[in-house]
């Protein structure tokens, strides 16, 4: 059955300040990166190459970005490591923005997969966001800003971290202790120590009765309001309103030390280019 935590937010000065160490390898090259998108069943091959998608969207910045096909097509995204795929859109308004992949060390001898993920965003929040405190700002400075960065992580935008199991021998109970770990970390670092309680309210959303098997997704869903919605193969499985928690769980994938690089690089890219796209419109009207 599905939970409900209200925890309202409220930031202390960071006493540890040192987040986790990235645990990502999964940098890629110019030239190594591959991106597919599939559209209406064809495959459609992108890379970090500025050329592949240069030729449909009018902004420089959007190099090696993978979100902005045509989302009416019901086209999907190929992370390229795994293969694994994602819709370009969830329902009408959010948007994928960025592929990427988390690897884990395991008893610091090897490197697994862990999972594939995708973030979405609402594109509107987005836009939103850019219009009422960085219109004058030039894009190419919109996406390195770090003012900007802390309020795409704090703001109420809708966005989804989608997390695409490729491990298949994980069971549910190393992925608690694995966000108590990676949560807590960030919990601590932007809300200081006290705050088991919620990391207990997240973590314990992920029941023992839960299956994941190879290919299964996890929906993390910041709502309006700051009301940050699980859901495991598409079944919600619980929800804690919580700033600190959705702002700690953003900064994994957004954050300064983000599990794949690249993935936020892309997401950022994106998310500027989605910006000055909505700035030449509003031009063009005027
Ligand atoms: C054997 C490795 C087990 C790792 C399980 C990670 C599962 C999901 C955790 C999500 C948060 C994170 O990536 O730290």
């Amino acid at each position: 059955m599905a939970s409900f935590r209200f925890f309202p937010f409220s930031f202390s000065q960071p006493s540890v300040p040192k987040p986790p160490r990235s645990t990502s390898s999964s940098r890629l090259s110019v030239s190594a990166v591959a991106v597919t998108v599939t559209v209406g069943g064809a495959a459609i091959v992108a890379s970090r190459n500025p050329s592949v998608f240069s030729s449909h969207r009018s902004s420089p910045l959007t190099w090696g970005s993978i979100a902005l096909a045509d989302p009416s097509s019901g086209s999907t995204v190929v992370e390229p490591k795994t293969g694994f795929s994602f819709p370009a859109t969830i329902g009408d308004s959010m948007r994928l923005l960025g592929v990427g992949l988390r690897r884990k060390s395991v008893l610091g001898l090897k490197n697994i997969d862990v999972y594939a993920f995708g973030m979405y965003a609402d594109c509107d929040d987005v836009k939103k966001l850019v219009g009422e405190k960085y219109g004058n700002l030039p894009a190419s400075e919109l996406r390195g800003n770090k003012a900007f960065i802390d309020d795409l992580m704090e703001a109420d935008i809708k966005m989804t971290i989608r997390l695409q199991i490729v491990y298949g021998k994980l069971n549910i109970r190393s992925v608690r202790s694995a966000f108590r770990d990676s949560v807590g970390n960030r919990l601590k670092k932007f809300g200081g120590l006290d705050n088991d309680e919620l990391l207990q309210s997240f973590t314990s959303l992920f029941k023992d009765e839960y299956k994941i098997p190879r290919s299964s997704t996890i929906d993390m869903t910041q709502e309006p309001g700051h009301v940050l919605n699980v859901a495991i193969e598409g079944n919600q499985v619980g929800s804690v309103k919580s700033k600190l928690l959705c702002r700690s769980i953003l900064d994994l994938y957004i954050g300064e030390e983000p599990f794949d690089k690249n993935a936020r690089e892309d997401f950022l890219n994106n998310v500027a280019s989605i910006a000055v796209d909505d700035k030449a419109a509003h031009e063009i009207q005027k």
